[in-house]
């Protein structure tokens, strides 16, 4: 089939919500492309809208880790976009043919994907649905981001939220801000790109669960699991740093430029620094030493102290770790994840903190939780009452 009259489709690729990808040929410069054709039994008036603001998200960003947009337009009533062909497969096939990556691989994936997810965010994009299936993987190995069919820039008040209230994105990799209903941001994404690290290191995604609504609860209110618990074989500071991308309050994980920076570093391959002895008389909240310091970054781990709230992006060591487990109740912090220096920290830090002051934020949550799920079922069940 011959695409306005320039682009020659030969093989689906596959099929997302909206649209069905081919492999394509452009027969005007002779070069493989990838077609994606709005699905007709989609093709409403919003969906049409959605589809061309994915061709003009996406074409705003030129970076070797985005999947460039080459054409957008209309073709015998259907949206078409053309887009550069990715001619590995995607990292959730990677991950189904050969099983959890290497720590290498995996330190690569973070930081081209961060490296394209920074490239967005400078530009006020937020991406809003990173999972395995839209990292890319060319034949060299080099990740691209692709998919930006549901990207909203920051300052969209709809972002978040399709017309419908829907929460947009795959539950699996939703951040817990997202669960309870408040706008995507930058440092969504790179939850969700922590989720999918995850994933590609245990084999699982870090929360799994029968209901939308209890994932939802996960993502919001439970730690987890150290990877290496789960059998991962990962460098000890790459899963803290991992592990700090999963911080359940948005401000506490690292931005994409410094993740992508950090490992680039070769950080990840290090182990963290043993912890501080405790301190006789340290105060209520022991992160604070350490916030003072002159780090880069808030929280930053100095040299000689403890675990920050982010992760350690000037490569000395540990770091951090869910800083949501730094703040967080004391209930939530897995006992079998002594072993790691993190883990240990956030334990001393939680068992100085007042009681009300962690049963009122455990009640807020848990609140939260149950509006936002309510919210989320509810708008699941008006959009398919729609379509
Ligand atoms: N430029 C591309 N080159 C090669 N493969 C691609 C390209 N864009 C998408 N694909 C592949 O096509 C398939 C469908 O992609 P698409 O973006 O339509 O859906 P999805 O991301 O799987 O689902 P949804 O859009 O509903 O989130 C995916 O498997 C993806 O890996």
């Amino acid at each position: 089939m011959l695409v306005a009259d320039r682009y020659r489709l030969h093989t689906v690729i596959g099929r997302g919500g909206m649209g069905e990808v081919w492999q394509a040929q452009d027969e005007v410069l002779g070069r493989p492309v990838a077609v994606k054709v709005l699905l007709n039994d989609v093709a409403d008036a919003s969906a049409e809208a959605r589809f061309r603001l994915e061709a003009q998200t996406s074409a705003r960003l030129n970076h070797p880790n985005v999947v460039g947009t080459l054409d957008f337009g209309t073709w015998d009533g259907r949206c078409f976009l053309v887009m550069e062909l990715v001619d590995g497969g995607s990292l959730a096939a990677e991950l189904t043919g050969g099983g959890p990556l290497r720590a290498d691989r995996l330190a690569q994936v973070a930081q081209e994907a961060a490296e394209g997810l920074a490239a967005a965010h400078e530009k006020g994009i937020v991406h809003r649905d990173v999972k395995p299936g839209n990292l890319l993987s060319d034949r060299h190995g080099t990740i691209r981001i692709a998919d930006f069919g549901i990207a909203r820039f920051v300052d969209d008040p709809s972002a978040g939220l399709t017309t419908t209230g829907q929460i947009v994105g795959t539950g699996l990799y939703l951040a817990p801000e997202r669960a309870i209903g408040t706008p995507a941001s930058s440092a969504s994404d790179m939850y969700s790109l922590g989720c999918v690290l995850y994933q590609l290191s245990v084999g699982h995604p870090p929360f799994e669960a029968d209901s939308p609504t209890a994932l939802l609860y996960q993502h919001v209110d439970a730690p987890p699991v150290p990877p290496h618990q789960r059998g991962a074989a990962l460098p000890p500071a790459f899963e803290t740093y991992l592990l700090g991308l999963l911080a359940k309050r948005p401000e506490d994980r690292p931005t994409a430029r410094e993740t992508a920076d950090w490992f680039r570093s070769g950080a990840w391959r290090g182990a963290p620094e043993p912890l501080p002895p405790e301190e006789p008389g340290a105060g209520p909240e022991p992160h604070r030493q350490w916030d003072s310091g002159p780090g880069r970054h808030r929280g930053a781990q100095q040299p000689g102290g403890g675990p920050a709230r982010r992760p350690n992006t000037a490569g000395h060591g540990p770091a951090p770790a869910a800083s949501s487990a730094s703040t967080g109740p004391s209930h939530l912090f897995s006992p079998s994840a002594q072993d790691t220096g993190w883990s240990t920290s956030v334990h001393r830090a939680a068992s100085r903190r007042p009681a009300v002051r962690t049963s009122a934020r455990r009640h807020f949550r848990v609140l939260a939780v149950l509006g936002g799920a309510a919210l989320f079922v509810c708008a699941l069940l008006l959009g398919m009452s729609m379509f």
